[in-house]
């Protein structure tokens, strides 16, 4: 087992990596919790729930589990409201802690729920999703959607703990494995050139969860999330490096369906746009644009984008949570490893998102 530690203004906490951690969740439960809700969705309760159970019982505490709906389309209020239907029904109190067990919907969702119920109760993030295990459960970002727009109506809420078991990525889709690794290779992209290079060397091992090329990639994940979110905890500059290939990834999101293309899938595209962006904007050469390119291709992910429309494509990331005064700003690299944040002509984004144009930045 290895240890990560994220230090924040809103909360200090550690991320324990290592296969079986599920059985020892009881670790991660203060001594004065009151009660234990776990939130989770029938997939993964169905796989994980008893275990998780039995985990939680050497608390020797009341343990509740509540199930939500599957997938994307339910990030929203109407489930949100059951988590808090199911606390008041169960009388939880202010010293009740709750436990994500699930991937990024169930974290953010759970987290959302704890940063609110009672005006904020203690929570653990349980990610079950290779997605999960190298972003979302850390960092504190929880939220909900708008039909309007991704993540739209959240909270910065930083979890008590993270509890990454490796063993549990074994029943993951090999799809889930894919959207995955758009957010590894992302860190690489955006902070460290050095990981880039080795994922490129290792994308047969990650995609097949060889034991210790996934371990150390969740990890070196974790290190990279947890120093930027430990610099920048509420987005005020830095963390918005975390975002590349966002803008367009979340239109994608909203502009398709929630669901229709996986939150990785869209961010996988999404940077190969960014990137292309980059090029234009950022003098990022075209050699890097084509290694962007073919690492997203070869982790399984979508490199073109979907025909949105030009006028649509801006309408959509228009609601963007960078966009400052009704211009869009962009996470861009210079070059792989680093990255900023920047505005772009208008001639350069048309470029990117005429898909005849586009090609010919890649
Ligand atoms: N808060 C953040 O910083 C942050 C970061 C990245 C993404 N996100 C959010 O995370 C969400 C995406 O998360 P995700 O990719 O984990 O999707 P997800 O939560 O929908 O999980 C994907 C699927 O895998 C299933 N599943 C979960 N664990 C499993 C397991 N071990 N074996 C088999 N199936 C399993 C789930 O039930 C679901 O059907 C998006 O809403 C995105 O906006 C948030
Ligand atoms: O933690 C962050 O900061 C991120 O931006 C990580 C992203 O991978 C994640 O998808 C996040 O939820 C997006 O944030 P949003 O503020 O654009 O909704
Ligand atoms: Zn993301």
């Amino acid at each position: 087992m290895t240890t990560v530690q994220v230090s924040t203004p809103g909360g200090a906490y550690p991320i324990h990596v290592g296969a079986g951690r599920l059985d020892r969740l009881a670790e991660s439960i203060p001594a004065d919790a009151t009660a234990i809700a776990v939130v989770t969705n029938p997939k993964v309760a169905a796989l994980y729930g008893d275990r998780v159970r039995d985990a939680l019982a050497a608390t020797g505490k009341q343990v509740f589990f509540i199930e939500l709906p599957d997938g994307e389309a339910f990030k929203d209020w109407q489930t949100l409201n059951l988590i808090f239907d199911a606390l008041l029904q169960n009388r939880l109190d202010r010293k009740a802690v709750l436990v994500a067990l699930g991937g990024g919907v169930i974290g953010d969702m759970c987290g959302f729920a704890a940063a609110s119920y009672m005006r904020g109760i203690r929570f653990v993030q349980v990610p079950t999703t290779l997605l999960a295990q190298v972003d979302s459960s850390v960092g504190g970002k929880t939220a909900i959607n708008h039909p309007l727009g991704k993540n739209m109506i959240g909270a910065f809420y930083q979890p008590i703990a993270v509890e990454i078991d490796t063993d549990v990525l074994t029943t993951l889709p090999a799809r889930e494995i894919s959207a995955g690794l758009a957010e590894v290779i992302k860190y690489g992209m955006i902070i460290d050139a050095k990981f880039f290079d080795w994922c490129v060397a290792n994308v047969a091992g990650l995609r097949t969860l060889e034991p210790q090329a996934i371990t150390y990639a969740i990890q070196r994940s974790c290190e990279l999330k947890a120093q930027v979110v430990s610099q920048d905890e509420r987005e005020s500059g830095l963390r918005a490096i975390l975002n590349f290939g966002h803008t367009f990834g979340h239109a994608i999101e909203s502009g398709l369906g929630y669901g229709e293309w996986l939150h990785g899938e869209a961010v996988g595209c999404g940077m190969v746009q960014a990137a292309q962006l980059s090029a234009l904007t950022q003098g990022l050469s075209l050699q890097s644009v084509r290694r962007i390119r073919t690492l997203v291709q070869e982790i399984g992910c979508p490199v073109n984008p979907p025909e949105l429309g030009t006028e649509r494509w801006i309408e959509l990331m228009q609601v963007d949570k960078k966009t400052e005064g009704g211009q869009l700003r962009f996470v861009l690299l210079p070059e792989i490893g680093q990255a900023c944040v920047g505005v772009v002509p208008q001639e350069a984004l048309s470029k990117v998102l005429e898909p005849d144009t586009a090609s010919a930045t890649a």
